[in-house]
């Protein structure tokens, strides 16, 4: 939510976890965005650059001055495991070619996605192709449909939320390695706490109004915090100190390529920027290493010690 260059979330998890109950509250927990109305990617009207081509004016820069503009939640859109290529990335619009004889573009999911998140349940579930091409759109913010003599290019610029259980397989390393962040959710254990989570299971469902009433000021302190950080991280440095400790730490473990550090520092800069910091710490380096690593790590089958605990060794020996 701070930082959408992380590169998004893979959340690997127990079923009955949360996950999508988290991911859906994203929305809620952003300030609503302005868009120009009836955008189909919802291109904000105050850009000069990144619009679709009905948005940008014929100077090739900003949204047409006189553009009526709404607002609208952050869009968070969900993948269903189904879903075709097509479905996703918008395709020939048959009623209108039918009807009109006009070849339109109908867009699919990506476009929805456009300055929101996109959440796929079961991602290791789908097929290698989609998440290809998932991953590719996500990092270039730009979605180009060419098939039945149409080619189109539109923004879309999202951050992607897979999520999906372990038991069912991992994705592909190489697809794992594009991820951003990794995270691991388990079962919580603790009585006390699964007690909790029925309690409020049990309050939202009785009354889901009352119950977000009761978390208002909660929430509005989140968002505070959120758009302050989103404000605040242009500016927060990161010395090259930790940089260097970052690049350290990444040939300690053996890190293959260079998206390692990259996403360290991405999201080191994104934390501190969260907890009101203007400089990068080391501390912050420690507490999203795991995060940041664990699906970078080789697999070495002869290797006992947990990813987790391997990485907390590497954090320790290099960042003491
Ligand atoms: N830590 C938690 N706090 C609050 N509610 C929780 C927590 N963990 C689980 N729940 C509740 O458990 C139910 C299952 O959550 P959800 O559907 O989000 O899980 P999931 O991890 O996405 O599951 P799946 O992997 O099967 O899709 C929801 O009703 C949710 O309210």
């Amino acid at each position: 939510m701070v930082s959408p260059t992380i590169g998004g979330v893979m959340v690997m998890g127990h079923r009955g976890t949360a996950k999508s109950t988290a991911v859906r509250a994203l929305a809620a927990m952003l300030p609503p965005i302005k868009a120009v109305a009836g955008c189909p990617y919802s291109c904000a009207p105050e850009r000069t650059a990144g619009l679709c081509e009905r948005c940008t004016s014929p100077d090739g820069k900003k949204a047409p001055v006189k553009a009526t503009t709404v607002t609208i939640p952050v869009p968070v859109v969900d993948l269903p495991l189904g879903a075709t290529e097509d479905r996703v990335c918008g395709t020939l619009d048959i009623e209108r070619a039918l009807t009109q004889g006009v070849q339109a573009f109908a867009p699919g999911l990506l476009a929805r996605a456009n300055r929101g998140f996109l959440y796929i349940d079961e991602v290791n579930l789908l097929e290698d192709h989609l998440v290809d091409v998932l991953l590719d759109v996500a990092a270039s913010g730009t979605n180009v449909v060419e098939r039945e003599g149409i080619s189109i290019r539109h923004p879309a610029r999202f951050v992607l939320v897979g999520s999906g259980n372990p038991e069912e397989g991992d994705l592909r390393p190489q697809l794992l390695d594009r991820f951003g962040l990794h995270a691991r959710i388990t079962t919580i254990t603790e009585v006390e706490e699964r007690v909790e989570i029925v309690r409020r299971r049990r309050a939202y469902d009785a009354d889901p109004f009352a119950f977000a009433a009761n978390w208002d000021k909660e929430t509005a302190k989140l968002q505070r915090k959120i758009k302050g950080a989103q404000k605040r991280l242009p500016d927060v440095v990161l010395p090259d100190s930790v940089l260097y400790k970052i690049a350290e730490l990444c040939v300690k473990l053996e890190i293959d390529g260079h998206r390692g550090e990259l996403t360290l520092s991405r999201t080191a800069t994104a934390l501190a920027a969260f907890e009101g910091h203007n400089e990068v710490k080391l501390d912050d380096v420690r507490r999203i290493a795991i995060l940041a690593l664990r699906h970078r790590l080789r697999k070495d089958p002869l290797e006992t010690q947990d990813d987790a605990v391997r990485i907390e060794r590497a954090v320790e020996e290099v960042l003491a």
